[in-house]
């Protein structure tokens, strides 16, 4: 299936930020400098100093650890024309769809994903969907059936007129693009068609929805006495194409893995490996594409994309995925909530695309069936043939799944009798329950690995680790699209759970530095691993520790920024840095508001978020309590004129603790402001040093916190969801005033 001529199919491009490269090294210099003044001028050695000290140590390896992260970025560029004139037949591609639960996850929302899959631009009998439900839901169900009539004439409608966002709901909310194809009366008819059959789906599902009448008889038979956590395993074939015809439609296949209370389904990574074992029984594709319920195709040519990366020469044999970033649709205007990523996926992600290759972010990605099943590079032209036995431990004892697993690892690409999905439902229903995997490799060597609640960078390093690379595929336009929470309690949530997720990683023996020095991760890789781990897990502690120094130093009367010439260092610092990230925003065509939201937001999620992820995680290494997945919560999008919204961009809150680091950090700084202004410093202590009390630098970086959390700051006088709940600020009274006491205790009298 090689590509047979000399052309690649895909061109690498390292290229050069010989400013950015400038700058960054001069802040590393600067933050060096630091350091090496606090350690040389011994006579403001204190307590507050070591405390400084060792922050800024550890923000001196977070820096190096961003700096070579981003030293050397790289872009592809792809040619699928030359994938097409090269291979006789395209390879088979097996889609994965996860949703987990029809309130939080609206129906429509996947509907409309895979609506998006099964009108890609592939020979449609080389794809199958297949849609993972962990919520049970005899609604998503329905709803999935119902979508498969409207694909009867969605999708040829999307094909003859080459629509571009073939996910109906982004389509209609657009004004239909006109071109010369579709400036017809006929295509006009068409579209209005469309789109009314489209608000017929949609009501019907929000009719279902809205009578919670469970449609429970005929096919639905099979969900009464269902509760969501505990069922037997339901498998339908909703759409089959069985003649195989080249103009019919993908299969598309539901699944709802078997639960029982009390057993641990390991949440994303079970209902993955369950995907991956129907899908091995159903179709066995080589390829395997997964999105999340809300991620849907921009680029209806993405199978391709990530092929000529797959099927290239060079990249089948080093290649394990190819990774489409997260971008998404419906965007607020200058990233209030900071959640857009931007500047992350422009610099850092292009930046990792450069060393081993990205990292797999859950979703986006086409991933190579046989690097799932636990292939190394090393076997890959050999193949690789396991014993019986071998297969037996590693795949479960079903012997149809070591058959068609055996068939995957040696690369016989094409099912025997791929038409027969029906026939292999019983078999799948078994490979579906939640004994299946007990005592096999599943979730260890093979499939995605259990162990932390961020699977994909799990699975993604795992695979690393075996030396395998992977690729960033950025094509024109936008491979997919996605939903992005705004700010308040689900954002907060979902960044506590990545937190989480990475410490886990990083507490387990997957920890990349392991990964380096005995398997296949490289130095820089791993380096970059670190970044992720850090940003997300480790940096917002000396963080809060250094805001919280601020307030020791003001309640002290003390200080813990250089006093004399050093401070020079900390405000070029400051200085250089601020510029340095005003010029990422703007060169990425983004505004000084963006930027600062940015800023402004990195401080809030970081402490907030961080830090009760840091919590969690030492419950969870304590053995006190476990840590769960839980899923954001998706709205459905609204049309691109609603969104204006004032109030779209405001922070709100709920009873939630995670409020509780950032709402103590701004009371303290508060009441700093008032004990700096009455005078009710304690006088000059009777310091050993040259006794400075606390001095300008100080109020400055405490009031610079302060306009960072105006959202909080605003949420002490607001009403109702914008208003940080009552419970939350008497609590974070008590421990401001603990702080205060305690550190007021540490001044000699
Ligand atoms: O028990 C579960 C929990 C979640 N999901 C699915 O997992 C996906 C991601 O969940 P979401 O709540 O949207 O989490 P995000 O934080 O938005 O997801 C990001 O982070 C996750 C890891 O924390 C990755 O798995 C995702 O791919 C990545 O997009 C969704 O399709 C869910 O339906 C399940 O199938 N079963
Ligand atoms: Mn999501």
């Amino acid at each position: 299936m090689a590509n047979q001529n000399f052309l690649p199919l895909y061109e690498k491009n390292w290229y050069k930020h010989n400013y950015k490269r400038v700058t960054e090294s001069l802040l590393l210099i600067l933050l060096l400098l630091l350091l090496g003044y606090r350690v040389i001028s011994v006579k403001n050695y204190s307590f507050p100093w070591f405390v400084a000290l060792l922050c800024e140590s550890w923000f001196t390896i977070s820096w190096f650890f961003t700096l070579t992260t981003q030293w050397s970025p790289t872009v592809i560029k792809t040619y699928p024309d030359r994938l097409l004139q090269s291979v006789e037949e395209v390879p088979a591609v097996d889609m994965f769809v996860t949703t987990a639960d029809p309130v939080l996850e609206p129906p429509i929302i996947t509907v409309n994903t895979v609506l998006s899959l099964l009108a890609l631009d592939y020979p449609p009998h080389k794809l199958a969907c297949y849609v993972s439900d962990d919520g049970c839901s005899p609604l998503t169900f329905y709803a999935l059936q119902e979508a498969s009539k409207f694909a009867k004439f969605w999708v040829p409608f999307c094909k003859k007129y080459d629509v571009q966002v073939r996910a109906p709901f982004r389509y209609f909310s657009a004004k239909p693009q006109v071109s010369t194809v579709n400036n017809t009366t006929e295509f006009k008819q068409e579209w209005l068609h469309m789109k009314d059959m489209y608000d017929n789906l949609n009501h019907k599902i929000e009719l279902v929805e809205l009578q919670k009448s469970n449609p429970c008889h005929g096919e639905f038979d099979i969900f009464s006495n269902t509760e969501r956590t505990n069922h037997p395993t339901i498998i339908q074939v909703i759409c089959e194409n069985k003649e195989c015809l080249a103009d019919g439609l993908p299969h598309l296949i539901y699944i709802s893995r078997e639960k029982k209370p009390k057993q641990s389904h390991h949440f994303k990574a079970g209902a993955m490996n369950v995907l991956t074992r129907v899908s091995g029984l159903m179709t066995n594709a080589p390829f395997i594409l997964n999105v999340d319920c809300d991620m849907i195709v921009n680029n209806p040519k993405v199978v391709l994309h990530a092929l000529c990366i797959l099927l290239d020469s060079k990249g089948e044999k080093e290649v394990a995925f190819a990774q489409f970033p997260q971008q998404f649709y419906a965007t607020l205007k200058d990233d209030p909530f900071g959640n857009q990523m931007a500047i992350l996926i422009k610099y850092l992600t292009a930046g990792i695309a450069g060393l081993q290759g990205p990292f797999y972010s859950g979703t986006n990605c086409f991933h190579r069936r046989k690097v799932i099943y636990g292939l190394y590079p090393d076997s890959m032209e050999k193949g690789n043939s396991l014993s019986e036995n071998e297969l037996e431990q590693k795949f479960g004892d079903s012997k149809e799944i070591m058959k068609t697993s055996a068939h995957a690892l040696e690369g016989k690409t094409y099912f025997p009798n791929h038409t027969n999905i029906s026939i292999a439902i019983d078999i799948a229903a078994q490979v579906a329950s939640c004994g299946y995997e007990q005592g096999t490799g599943w979730g260890k060597q093979v499939g995605w690995i259990y162990g932390s609640i961020t699977e994909d960078k799990l699975l993604g390093l795992t695979i690393h680790e075996k030396g395998w690379r992977s690729e960033l595929c950025t094509p024109n336009p936008i491979a997919f699209t996605g939903f992005a929470p705004g700010g308040g309690p689900i954002a907060m949530a979902q960044q506590k759970r990545w937190a989480i997720g990475l410490l886990e990683i990083f507490f387990s023996k997957h920890c990349p530095i392991f990964g380096t020095i005995f398997h296949k991760l490289t130095l820089r890789q791993c380096l970059a691993y670190m970044w992720i781990i850090n940003y997300w897990g480790l940096k917002p502690l000396f963080e809060l520790c250094y805001a919280s120094l601020l307030s020791y130093c003001i309640i002290t009367n003390s200080n813990f920024l250089p006093m004399d010439q050093g401070i020079c260092i900390s405000i070029a610092f400051f200085i250089i840095y601020k510029i340095y990230t005003i010029s990422e925003y703007l060169s990425a065509g983004l505004s000084y508001r963006a930027w600062w939201n940015n800023q402004r937001m990195s401080r809030i999620t970081r402490m907030n978020a961080g830090f009760c992820a840091f919590v969690c995680i030492l419950l969870k290494l304590l053995r006190i309590s476990d840590t769960v997945f839980d899923v954001t919560k998706k709205d459905v999008p609204l049309s691109d004129d609603v969104r204006d919204d004032k109030d779209a961009g405001r922070f709100t809150f709920d009873e939630s603790l995670i409020f509780l680091p950032g709402t103590t950090m701004l009371l303290l700084q508060l009441t700093m402001m008032f004990i700096k202004v009455l005078g009710l410093q304690p006088l000059m202590p009777t310091t050993t040093h040259d006794g400075n009390g606390c001095g300008i630098g100080e109020i400055f970086c405490s009031v610079y916190l302060i306009i960072c959390y105006w959202p909080f700051l605003r949420g002490l006088f607001e009403t109702g969801k914008y208003r940080i709940p009552l419970s939350t600020i008497y609590k974070s009274i008590v421990l401001t005033c603990l702080f205060v006491h305690l550190s007021r205790k540490t001044v000699p009298a």
